[in-house]
């Protein structure tokens, strides 16, 4: 086999979010962007002595999961959707096996519950984010989402199915008036050009809709006609506001330098499990609102009994799992970044007449080390990315019994757990909830508890000398044994390795030795950095070093 050769087969399994493999002449091939059961062909593009890396050229058979016709005529170059040809029983199948896949070192089959599917599968987002582009190089202006495997082009949106048509529409008429204008999208290797984003709101609670249009400041045009015309559409629902943002960054995200507010305000309301949420522009609000409420309601049931207890929401977006849990808590403190988000929680709190919420802005990592409180129960809903090891070991420190963690990464959330695990704690429940019908999305939520004894025995005994009792003498002596050694740390090793061989080891090798020699690791902040450099390992040199440090400490 050589690079560039073609290749074909059976995708016999995939992992998260849609990688699969399968067996070609005496290699592994793995391929992205496939369904497990499909025949397809591809493209090799790496090699390696028994696998290869493969890019997908063409599906040749579809998969058994397969039964569905796909309901938007986008399916297939629009970026956004991946399972649309699956039905939706199969689709939780899928995300459920991947999850439990990845999480099968950290969850016992006894602890997994399973998988809850969204209420709505079709016009269920409650935000979506356009971008203007075109869809071939030079092409007419284009608005919609990034074509599949593309970081430039687009393909133009006039009929998606995830979102209710009121986005749709919308989106025509934004950009039927760009285009007769002759505005130019931004372009984001020369950073040259006006229009960046068109960015929909929708409330699944009563059809309002908050419209954000995100250009540069590379250019003067009117919004408003385009806003009397968006106001004429035959509409479901009733715009609420529409917004200009100038944003003049070179990263491709939406944020704000200036907003104008084109027509009426710069928010909307939302509800959920009955309580009210203002929502702004900026803030982060879970963009599947009656997949929100299945999902808050699983976290509710593993935080338990909340009576008397102080909570930690940390990354609480608009305070949406700290006001559900207050009502029946003592205090609950909520820790977020986005300014905006923190403010419009501390609003929300009022309308929803709850006194035990403060609110801080402010980075996990720093915000951690000044709160006052001490918490009895912590929930974490951290992004994508997941928590910072740093962050982590922090929120270990509290030394609280339980933990939720919400993810919307399961690749993240098995990293994390790691540390956590390291740390002594273990997942008592676990589950995923679907949020995202038709894409590769899934979030999954685990109560974390920390390990105790498994069971206590009492024995009475009674000293002295004599039958039946245990003789003073023997207990010191059996004391002097059991006397708890010393704690070895890292620095004892590093300085034991530095004064007998004369140079520094680092302290995720001392990790890696110890995790390959089977010792506990609960100790190990070092994992931190392990994460941070997976791809060193320690030379042999250095190894019997360390081991011969773990030795002269009396660890092995
Ligand atoms: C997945 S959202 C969860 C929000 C909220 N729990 C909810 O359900 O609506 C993650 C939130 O973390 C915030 N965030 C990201 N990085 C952060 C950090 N380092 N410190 C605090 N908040 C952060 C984001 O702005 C976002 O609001």
């Amino acid at each position: 086999m050589k690079k560039k050769d073609f290749v074909e087969g059976l995708i016999e399994k995939t992992e998260f979010p849609n990688k699969g493999t399968f067996a070609f002449e005496d290699r592994e091939i793995t391929v992205k962007g496939v369904i497990q059961g499909q025949r397809i062909a591809g493209q090799v593009t790496k090699l390696r002595k028994d696998k290869a890396v493969a890019r997908l050229v063409e599906v040749l058979e579809p998969s058994e999961m397969e039964d569905g016709i796909p309901r938007c005529p986008h399916f297939g170059t629009c970026g956004g959707c991946f399972y649309q040809t699956v039905s939706y029983e199969n689709q939780l199948r899928i995300k459920e096996g991947q999850v439990r896949e990845l999480l099968k070192d950290y969850i016992p089959d006894e602890k997994w519950e399973g998988i809850k599917g969204s209420p709505k599968w079709w016009e269920y987002r409650n935000k979506m984010e356009f971008s203007f582009g075109d869809e071939v190089k030079e092409g007419p202006l284009a608005l919609g989402m990034h074509k599949k495997n593309t970081f430039h082009d687009i393909v133009n949106i006039t009929d998606c199915k995830i979102v209710d048509n009121d986005y749709n529409l919308i989106v025509s008429c934004a950009l039927n008036y760009f285009s007769r204008l002759g505005c130019d999208f931004y372009h984001k290797m020369s950073h040259e050009g006006y229009l960046r984003h068109l960015v929909i709101r929708r409330s699944e609670a009563n059809g309002d809709l908050l419209i954000n249009i995100v250009t540069t400041s590379q250019a003067d045009v009117d919004m408003k006609p385009l806003a009397e015309e968006m106001l004429s559409l035959p509409l479901h629902g009733s715009i609420r506001g529409i917004l200009h943002t100038m944003n003049n960054s070179l990263a491709d995200v939406v944020q704000a330098d200036r907003i104008e507010t084109i027509y009426g305000e710069d928010f909307f309301y939302e509800e959920i499990l009955g309580l009210k949420f203002k929502i702004s522009p900026f803030s982060f609000f879970q963009t599947n609102t009656l997949g929100a409420e299945v999902l808050y309601e699983t976290a509710r049931e593993y935080v338990g009994e909340t009576k008397d207890k102080v909570i930690f929401d940390l990354y609480s977006g608009t305070g949406t799992i700290a006001q559900m849990l207050a009502p029946v808590a003592k205090k609950v403190v909520g820790v977020e970044i986005v300014e905006e988000a923190v403010e419009a929680a501390r609003e929300n709190a009022g309308f929803n007449g709850l006194d035990n919420c403060e609110f801080i802005a402010g980075d996990v990592l720093k915000v951690i080390d000044e709160l006052e409180d001490k918490p009895d129960f912590i929930v974490l809903d951290p992004p994508r990315d997941g928590i910072h090891p740093k962050a982590i070991q922090k929120i270990i420190d509290f030394g609280v019994e339980k933990m939720v963690y919400i993810s919307c990464k399961p690749t993240s959330l098995a990293r994390d757990l790691e540390i956590f695990r390291e740390a002594g704690y273990e997942v008592e429940r676990g589950g995923c909830v679907d949020m995202f019908p038709s894409t590769v999305h899934v979030e999954t939520v685990v109560l974390l508890s920390h390990k105790k004894p498994d069971s206590h025995i009492n024995v009475k005994v009674e000293f002295g000398e004599g039958e039946d009792k245990v003789p003073l003498k023997a207990i010191s002596e059996r004391a002097e044994a059991y006397k708890p050694k010393e704690r070895v740390t890292y620095k004892m090793i590093q300085e034991y390795i530095e004064a007998k061989y004369g140079f520094k080891v680092h302290t995720a090798y001392i990790a890696e030795v110890k995790r390959k020699l089977g010792l506990p690791m609960y100790d190990a902040p070092n994992a931190v950095e392990e994460l941070k450099q997976p791809r060193k390992h320690p030379t042999p040199e250095k190894v019997e070093a360390i081991k011969d440090a773990l030795k002269h400490f009396e660890v092995i």
